[in-house]
């Protein structure tokens, strides 16, 4: 292999960075630094056989060598560390026997729960790796105050001290090994890179990548809990009750059906999922029956970080609810076996590869198939194909007779009836692709159908991705800066053996987030008005004859919620309510995530960015500055997800410039970093498309897409430019058969 990817030219040689710059690793250079100047990075050597990249930063982020520090730490890992480190793991667990305070089926935190919902042998493995990562980071903890290691070593990954030669060592996953497997873009992501040491890059089940070091109270996994004056941080959910009010500013220019893409594209790239109580997939709960208190330490699971609600809050206070739950994330074993912070896990492949509607695994995607003409399995609903229905009883998170829910590639896809909506539409390309290929290549086994629809199906995605959707995001400027834009002809060479594809914890934790201000509490389906709360994981309007091609209609012509500081009640109030009265806040939900998962301040990313950090709350619009400066000490302890949602939207996008910039940054991995993407030739990419093959599905479209794939019962026009209100002057609401709308010419498979 190796003398492959030497031949195909994809490896450059590492020359020493110019003078004056340093190689630093890629963690402590984001891409939007590195790209100022639209070069591809300049790879450098760093010391134990690790690259970097020559960082032109000259901010303080980057990497400080503390080589004597360094040389002081013992090589092997001292058997007293071991030892206390095993007593203080079985402590944990034997701690968390006597926690079983069971979550109510129907009840939000239930269906929050089982939003990362996992199959009963996923549940088993995860259960055994997340107690592997744990106890690797409690022997790092440990490790750290007997060496008393200073804060930044853990977080810079200056500790270069290995588990090897200790039993925690079997923890350590070794790449997968991937002979035969490289030509095809696997179901599960591994074998992407063709490095042998990275063929796990951007797998299912890998950690999460950072653009910025960790903000842990001990630099390891110990959240952030004091803010920089070392008051307590205020509760995530009062800074959302003070910040986030939901007022209906409708955007001018956007539909919903840009909000509902994303949430997809979320779901394609991120799927993080919380520590469990036992190998069963039982719910960690950390507030007593009702969310009336709080847990005492001693009896909430180490896991808890749980959301404390004030006695006066306006919403919370009239249920007498002090106490939200919320659970940490499950890590992932050290991939290199060094000891090192945790590390989150994502579930899903990070790759853009359609993986909600194929699965992230094998097992997973031969489950969806019919294994007939390349076809997936459906529900047959009187002639109209819905996503084949699931017998898991827990997947909408109640029993309740005659409630059927759908099942996909993806366990979220119930979560709200328009996202089914928009999973139908890609099942149904895929089917409607395998129907055109069969009838062009009589002989093709359902293998080869299933194979190339797929192909077909995750170019369209991506084509829509970077030519419709990223510009109407992060503006058109940002998303030629990143080299992110699609070709008109030709091949693209923008691909790098360096460029790790993963999720990263800014984007998944607080950046993309931002797609939660942008939904509208209601639908409006003709006389209908629907909150919500009540279409999710209650996919029951399905079943009505005209409700996909109406919903698609609605995500057409209703506008976007402007990304700013609203969210709607229907997420910060009463989400998965079910039979509640009242559901979960979604905001505090993310700004206590952000901090689970380490995030630095909101200030930190903006020196990233080479802006200036804010001083003073006075910088901010009035109004807000006055809200910021009840809920923060300084506009240091600003949360990301907050931060980034008070900016104003750039030129010609819809968020604010630190979340464009890393927003920018993962789609750029997502490009540069996965050798399948659909533009790359064969030199990179051993399933390329030929080039009359990648002429046509340049044509793809999210208008084109709805077009070929609704009930045309009452949809039969559709706005050219799809993610763009049907209202707006300039868009043009054209027949499904115009040629205005051009299709993806299947003669270009004829074989
Ligand atoms: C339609 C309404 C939506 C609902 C009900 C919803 C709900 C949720 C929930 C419950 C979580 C998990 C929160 C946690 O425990 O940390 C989540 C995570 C997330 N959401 Fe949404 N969401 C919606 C729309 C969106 C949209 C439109 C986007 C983006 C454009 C988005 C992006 C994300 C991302 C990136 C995550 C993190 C995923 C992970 O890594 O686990 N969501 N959402
Ligand atoms: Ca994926």
């Amino acid at each position: 292999m190796a003398d492959n990817v030497t031949k195909s030219g994809l490896m450059e040689k590492c020359k020493p960075c110019k003078v004056g710059i340093k190689c630093v690793p890629q963690i402590q250079c984001p891409a939007h630094v590195r790209m100022g100047q639209h070069e591809k990075p300049q790879v450098c050597d760093l010391p134990a056989g690790k690259f970097g990249f020559c960082c032109e930063t000259g901010q303080n982020h980057t990497a400080h060598e503390s080589k004597e520090r360094r040389s002081a730490f013992p090589a092997i890992l001292p058997p007293d560390v071991l030892e206390e480190a095993r007593k203080n793991f079985e402590q944990l667990m034997h701690g968390v026997a006597h926690l079983q305070i069971p979550v109510q089926r129907g009840h939000p935190d239930f269906i929050h729960g089982i939003v990362f919902h996992s199959t009963p042998k996923e549940d088993l493995h995860n259960f055994a790796l997340s107690n592997n990562a744990l106890e690797q980071v409690i022997t790092t903890q440990v490790f750290g105050q007997k060496e008393q290691v200073p804060l930044d070593d853990f977080i810079t990954n200056n500790v270069q001290v290995k588990f090897s030669k200790t039993p925690l060592a079997h923890h350590c996953q070794a790449p997968p090994i991937c002979r035969g497997r490289q030509n095809l873009r696997s179901l599960d992501g591994t074998c992407n890179n063709p490095l042998a040491q990275r063929s796990h890059w951007g797998a299912a089940g890998q950690s999460m990548e950072r653009l910025l070091p960790p903000a842990y109270e001990d630099g390891i996994w110990t959240p952030r809990a004091k803010a920089k004056d070392g008051s307590p941080l205020t509760s995530a959910r009062e800074i959302s009750r003070i910040l986030f009010e939901d007022v209906h500013r409708p955007h001018h220019k956007c539909n919903q059906l840009i909000m509902q893409f994303g949430q997809l594209l979320a779901h394609d790239v991120s799927q993080s999922s919380s520590v469990r109580l036992d190998e069963n997939g039982g719910l960690v709960q950390c507030c007593s029956t009702g969310g009336q208190s709080i847990l005492p330490r001693d009896k909430q699971h180490f896991a808890c970080l749980p959301i404390p609600v004030a006695e006066n809050d306006e919403f919370y206070g009239a249920f007498g609810v002090r106490c939200l739950n919320l659970v940490r994330l499950s890590l992932v074993p050290s991939a290199d076996c060094q000891l090192s912070y945790g590390k989150q896990r994502s579930k899903v492949t990070h790759f853009l590869d359609a993986s909600p509607v194929y699965g992230s695994n094998e097992e997973a995607a031969r489950d969806l198939r019919t294994f007939h003409g390349g076809r997936l399995r459906m529900f047959n609903d009187f002639g109209r194909d819905l996503l084949p229905l699931t017998s898991d009883k827990s997947a909408c998170g109640s029993d309740e007779p005659g409630k059927s829910c759908f099942k996909s590639g993806d366990g979220r896809t119930n979560q709200i009836i328009s996202l089914i909506t928009l999973q139908i539409v890609f099942a149904r390309e895929h089917n409607r692709i395998c129907d055109v290929l069969a009838k062009l290549n009589p002989t093709a086994t359902d293998e080869w159908l299933y194979q190339e629809a797929r192909r077909i199906v995750i170019a369209e995605l991506q084509h829509i991705t970077y030519n419709e959707y990223l510009p109407a995001v992060i503006g058109p400027k940002q998303v030629k800066r990143f080299r992110l834009t699609p070709q008109h002809q030709g091949y693209s060479t923008d691909y790098s053996v360096d460029v790790n594809p993963a999720i990263t914890n800014e984007f998944s934790g607080a950046a993309f987030r931002m797609g939660h201000s942008s939904v509208d509490g209601k639908f409006r389906i003709r006389d209908e008005i629907i909150n919500i709360p009540d279409v999710m994981f209650n996919p029951s309007r399905m079943r009505k004859r005209e409700f996909f091609d109406d919903m698609l209609q609605t995500l057409f012509a209703q506008p976007m919620q402007q990304i700013d500081s609203s969210i709607t009640q229907g997420l910060s109030r009463f989400l998965f309510r079910g039979d509640s009265p009242f559901g979960l806040d979604l905001a505090a939900i993310n700004i206590q995530r952000g901090r689970d998962q380490g995030l630095r301040c909101y200030n930190d990313y903006l020196e990233v960015m080479g802006a200036p950090k804010l001083r003073n709350f006075d910088q901010f619009p009035k109004e807000v500055g006055e809200k910021l400066s009840r809920v923060y000490h300084s506009t240091d302890d600003i949360d990301l997800w907050v931060g980034g949602l008070l900016e104003q939207a750039i030129e010609d996008g819809i968020v604010g410039i630190t979340f464009s910039e890393i927003i920018a940054d993962q789609f750029a991995r997502f490009k540069h970093g996965d050798r399948f993407y659909y533009e790359y030739d064969k030199k990179i990419n051993p399933s390329a498309f030929q080039p009359a093959q990648l002429q046509e599905l340049r044509k793809a479209s999210i208008a084109r897409l709805i077009c070929d794939n609704a009930d045309h019962l009452t949809l039969h026009t559709v706005p050219t430019a799809g993610f763009v209100r049907a209202d707006f002057p300039g868009n043009q609401l054209v027949h499904c058969d115009d040629p205005r709308l051009p299709s993806v010419d299947l003669n270009a498979w004829r074989m």
